[in-house]
């Protein structure tokens, strides 16, 4: 028998087993079941392909929030809650087996949320579908890590652990080191604050352990040793993040306001829809996302359908945000709002004016 069908009885079973004290037992049993057969479900296959790929979900609105969390934490019942996708939620471990996006609309912009399979301890070394998860997490522009509020924050911990074996970094920006890879010349290193944490001699030793004998290496911000290990290495992922700590219906009042005074952090009940309002808000934030309006010549602003652009983006970016044959055309922009310097007047500007959010703009080309 294969294991859908294993799993297909097993439900079956559940079903029919009536819940009482004297079925608990039993139903527990089969539910650990259940949850081993689509653990195995989810085990790396020949066909699956590469386990350092994500999954194959297109991208889309303008940005990326990725859901990572251990199975039946409730990332499902969130993603059906906030979006119009439904996504399959039960009460047993690994039932989402893919990942499946859905869209959060919010003040104008389109936000992509990614429910993903639930991992597990040991993701990094390959259990479970883990890699391929965190492949498809590294390229999300806001990861939310869920936590069910009413287990350990020992949860916390272990997941982290296992993020940052893969070389994901939460909420840690990347650090401030210049490296430069020479093919003579021998090592110098520069550091333009004092190093508390590391010292020459040991980056000397990592150096040559990974045999660069020719590096220009400057040092501005005191680093620890993994840190500089980080920046040899170079594919470290930095990623924002959010602690979403979901079922707070489970547990009290003081408990609540506890885990909500830690930074970085939101606490939810999908079932009962609490702070759900919220958690977009927070989300909304994160992804500093700046929204423009667009005015033809004589005409009012078009405020129905605003262009949504990550913070630093500039006039170049609303061209290509309208249409691709506008940058190259451009002659210049007319801005108005908070980054126009003789604001509330429109200000002339080029294609390089970083733009704030609500900023009105119209577009001249030749
Ligand atoms: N008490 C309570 N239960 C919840 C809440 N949110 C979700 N659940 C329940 O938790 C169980 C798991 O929810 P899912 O949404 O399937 O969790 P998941 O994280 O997607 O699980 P996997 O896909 O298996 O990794 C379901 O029985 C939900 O009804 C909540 O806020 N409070
Ligand atoms: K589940
Ligand atoms: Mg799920």
């Amino acid at each position: 028998m294969g294991i859908l069908e294993k799993i297909k009885q097993i439900e079956e079973e559940m079903a029919r087993t009536q819940k009482n004290k004297a079925t608990e037992y039993h139903l527990g049993l089969l539910k650990a079941k259940l949850a081993r057969y689509r653990a195995q479900l989810l085990e790396p296959t020949a066909k699956s392909g590469g386990q350092g790929s994500g999954f194959d979900v297109q991208k889309s609105g303008d940005a990326r929030v990725a859901l990572i969390g251990f199975p039946s934490v409730g990332k499902s019942t969130l993603l059906s809650k906030t979006t119009h996708t439904a996504s399959e939620a039960a009460a047993y471990e690994f039932t989402t087996l893919t990942a499946i996006p859905g869209v959060i609309e919010y003040k104008g912009a389109r936000i992509q949320l990614l429910d993903l399979p639930g991992i597990l301890e040991g993701a990094s070394q390959g259990r479970g579908r883990g890699r391929q998860v965190v492949a498809t997490a590294k390229t999300a522009d806001l990861i939310l890590v869920m936590l069910d509020a009413t287990k350990s924050d020992e949860q916390r911990r272990l997941l982290e652990l296992e993020l940052d074996a893969v070389g994901i970094r939460l909420n840690k920006s990347k650090p401030d080191v210049v490296f430069k890879r020479k093919t003579t010349g021998g090592i110098t290193i520069n550091a333009t604050v004092k190093l508390t944490k590391t010292d020459e001699k040991t980056i000397r030793t990592i150096l040559a352990g990974y045999k660069l004998h020719n590096c220009d290496i400057m040092i501005r911000e005191d680093i620890t040793t993994d840190e500089f290990i980080d920046v040899l290495i170079g594919t470290r992922k930095y990623l924002p993040c959010l602690y979403v700590y979901n079922k707070i219906d489970g547990i009290s009042l003081e408990q609540i306001d506890k885990i909500a005074r830690q930074p970085s952090t939101v606490v939810i009940s999908c079932e009962l829809d609490l702070n759900l309002d919220y958690l977009i808000d927070r989300i909304w934030d994160e992804l500093s996302l700046v929204k423009v309006y667009t005015k033809k010549r004589g005409a009012q602003p078009d405020l129905s359908d605003p262009i949504c652009l990550r913070k630093g983006a500039t006039i170049e970016d609303v061209c290509n945000g309208v249409h691709r044959s506008l940058a190259p055309n451009f002659r210049y922009a007319l801005i108005w709002g908070k980054s126009s310097k003789f604001s509330p007047h429109a200000q002339k500007v080029s294609l390089a004016h970083a733009v704030h959010d609500e900023d009105v703009v119209s577009i001249f080309t030749k």
